[in-house]
């Protein structure tokens, strides 16, 4: 028995239509009195068994009997009309035993149909039959089959009074018809439940990035198959291109799709309609079903139903099918199931083809973004600085990136970032020295509306944006002492509290710090806080100066003449001899980023294959205003008047740094151009004050 909800129209219905007609008169009878408050109890046993929610058997097994009692009668039975065919539930006798009753074999199908046909009682003398219906439109969608059938009896007694028949054959249809009608409730109840927790499970499939539509489809087929109770299901995408169906799982092939004609058999029929179809072999068309699927899977349909796949715009996208109904036909109800499986696994569908296609597009964005900014460089300090980078991606450990400007600190930050588990989250710099410390504290942590002046809207802070990614704190030793300890608090508590808010908000960031500060010496003076220091110096990586790293040079020149070329689509040109010079003895006060710069130029403003020295225009700035620059060295300037001494240390500085570059940082031929040994030229440049490289060990090249 299947689905349900009673609805007034139909008891009304039936209490219209129980005016028996019968083909012998029974005005003749003497009627044996039924005392009235039997028939009372009668009624509000049937109120009680619906109220208790009985079953179908319980109650022909309760009811039944009584019913057989207070009439008078031999036997009582319920027939129905199921798929064409009668079938005959339990059959009763007055002794209340619905078991062993054999249903009599000369049942009056005649009369069974006369009554159904007619919407009202019917009666032979012997047998009763009592039109027991539910029509689709009494249970609203619900109702996916009608039931139709007869309450039918027996009975020999001549004086049985046709009022009462009526009246209790009443109250006893009502109670099958509310029986019936609350079953099917419940168990399409259970239906949609079951429906919804397989949507659930297939949204967490479609969710994890690592599963494939195979997967999806399959675990939407078996769903439909338990469910529905068949063979086998397949879900038919439309490639609609192609003019095909292509079925997946193909019902029994497990690697290869099955890809059919899509105007070919019943999958064809419900593509091009719309409609969902069912086909039965014993009592459909067989012309319908498209036996070569069957000839190549070695397989045999009996039955099937399909309904359409739609998108969310109502384009249709497939076909759903089952196959083989394991118990007897697929009907009305099977559709209905199907249906509801097949919007569900439309939408999970179509989910997973957008996350997957979100997917790629951000694994292409992350690429590129990773390609577009390679930490060029083969000097062994920025070898170094590359594995270590590379190393330390894979842990979340706190880095301190030191260097001087322009030397490529973002470009190591973002290596980091790239290499690591967190590349598919955003990447978010801060340039710290660029805030006042009023700003600061919004700018990293976010404001609540309203929290000061010009809050007029809430506003999310870095540190939130960066959640699941890293943040860049680019020339962190420019921080104020406000700022810096702010930023240990959070860093401390992995926690960010909005301006003016109260709640903490837990951020999963990887913070990486760079300065061009000599922070020991900022710690020292007490204008950077030597807790904050360790906290974020966990892991330190230093970049050498661009006038450090020898032939660096020439490979990074030779990165930005393809990188802009690239750009604006021309022919990448040589670098001539004189120009490789020029760009190996320049001493790059404002390093990589310079460089840069002058390549840009360049590209833009030469022509012809090649680049010659005068075209890159380099020039050392005048002494007034050059930097004469040192890693983590304060910036010298000759600010006149000055002293002669402090000029004469300078000009010291700068012709030391000439020879150096000039010599592509080798210590010895530098020490010899300048007619001195190799340990004077560093002895000198420490009473200079210059960074050797030998603190480190790394700055300065042999
Ligand atoms: N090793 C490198 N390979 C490729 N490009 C680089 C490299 N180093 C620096 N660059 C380029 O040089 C420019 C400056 O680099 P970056 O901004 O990373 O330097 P920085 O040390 O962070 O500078 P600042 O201290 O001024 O913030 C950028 O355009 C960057 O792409």
């Amino acid at each position: 028995m299947k689905c349900f909800l009673v609805c007034p129209s139909t008891v009304q219905h039936q209490r219209r239509n129980l005016d028996f007609m019968t083909n012998h008169s029974s005005s003749t009878r003497t009627h044996e009195p039924i005392h009235p408050l039997d028939e009372i109890a009668f009624a509000t046993e049937i109120g009680r068994a619906l109220r208790a929610q009985i079953s179908h058997p319980a109650l022909v097994r309760q009811l039944f009997p009584r019913f057989i009692a207070l009439l008078g009668l031999d036997a009582a039975g319920l027939v129905t009309q199921q798929k064409g065919r009668w079938h005959v539930g339990a059959w009763a006798d007055s002794s209340g035993d619905t078991s062993n009753r054999p249903v009599p074999a000369d049942l009056p199908i005649d009369l069974i149909s006369d009554a159904i046909d007619h919407g009202g009682g019917r009666t032979d003398g012997r047998w009763w039959a009592v039109p027991c219906q539910i029509d689709v439109n009494d249970g609203g969608a619900i109702v996916s089959s009608p039931m139709v059938g007869c309450l039918v009896f027996e009975s020999e007694n001549e004086s049985i009074d046709p009022d009462r028949v009526d009246r209790l054959s009443q109250l006893l249809v009502t109670a099958i018809t509310q029986t019936e009608l609350d079953a099917r409730h419940r168990h399409r109840i259970a239906q949609l439940t079951s429906v919804l927790e397989a949507a659930a499970q297939w949204q967490q499939t479609q969710l994890q990035e690592s599963s494939d539509e195979n997967t999806l489809l399959r675990q939407i087929a078996d769903t439909a198959t338990d469910l529905i109770g068949c063979e086998r299901a397949s879900i038919f995408l439309w490639d609609k291109r192609r003019k095909k169906l292509i079925g997946r799982p193909a019902l029994g092939i497990d690697d290869r799709p099955l890809i059919v004609p899509d105007n070919a058999g019943i999958v064809g029929e419900v593509l091009a309609t719309k409609e969902p179809q069912i086909w039965n072999a014993s009592s459909d068309d067989e012309a319908r079903v498209n036996r070569d699927i069957d000839r190549s899977l070695e397989f045999r349909t009996r039955s099937l139903v399909a309904v359409p796949l739609s998108g969310p715009r109502g384009e249709t996208i497939g076909v759903f099918e089952a196959i083989n109904h394991l118990e007897n036909h697929f009907d009305n109800s099977d559709v209905l199931l199907l249906s509801d499986l097949a919007t569900h696994a439309a939408v999970a569908i179509q989910a997973q083809r957008a996350q997957k296609s979100l997917t790629e597009s951000r694994d292409r964005l992350v690429r590129d973004a990773a390609r577009s900014t390679p930490l060029v460089g083969a000097h062994p300090a920025v070898v170094a600085v590359r594995e270590s980078g590379t190393k330390v991606a894979k842990t979340d450990l706190t880095v301190m990136i030191l260097g001087s400007n322009g030397t490529g600190k973002e470009v190591v930050a973002r290596h980091i970032h790239y290499e690591s588990d967190r590349k598919n989250g955003p990447f978010i710099a801060v340039n710290c020295a660029a805030l006042v410390e009023s700003l600061l504290e919004s700018e990293l942590f976010g404001h609540e509306r309203g929290s000061f002046t010009d809050a007029n809207a809430t506003r999310v802070g870095k540190f939130e944006l960066a959640s699941g990614g890293t943040l860049f704190l680019d020339e962190v030793g420019d921080m104020s002492p406000g700022g810096q300890a702010k930023l240990l608090r959070v860093l401390e508590q992995r926690e960010v509290v909005r301006v003016g808010g109260s709640v903490p908000i837990p951020v999963d960031v990887r913070v990486i710090a760079a300065t061009n500060q000599p922070l020991d010496q900022l710690i020292a003076e007490k204008r950077f806080r030597e807790d904050l220091f360790f906290r974020l110096n966990v892991v330190s990586l230093t970049l050498p100066d661009l006038a450090n790293r020898g032939r660096d040079v020439l490979l990074l020149a030779d990165h930005f003449l393809n990188h802009f070329c690239y750009q604006i689509g021309r022919k990448v040109p040589s670098l001539s001899d004189s120009a490789q010079t020029a760009l190996l003895s320049h001493h790059w006060p404002g390093n990589v980023r310079e460089l840069r710069n002058t390549i840009e130029r360049v590209c833009y403003l030469s022509t012809g294959d090649m680049i010659h020295a005068p075209d890159l225009e380099l020039r050392q700035p005048p002494m007034s205003t050059s930097k004469v620059h040192d890693r983590n060295q304060p910036t010298y300037r000759i600010d006149l008047p000055t002293s002669l001494a402090e000029s004469t240390r300078l000009f010291q500085i700068d012709h030391i740094r000439q020879a150096i570059d000039r010599c592509g940082g080798n210590m010895t031929e530098a020490a010899s151009k300048l007619d001195l040994h190799r340990s004077n030229l560093y002895r000198k440049m420490k009473q200079l004050g210059m960074r050797t490289g030998e603190e480190d060990g790394e700055a300065v090249a042999e």
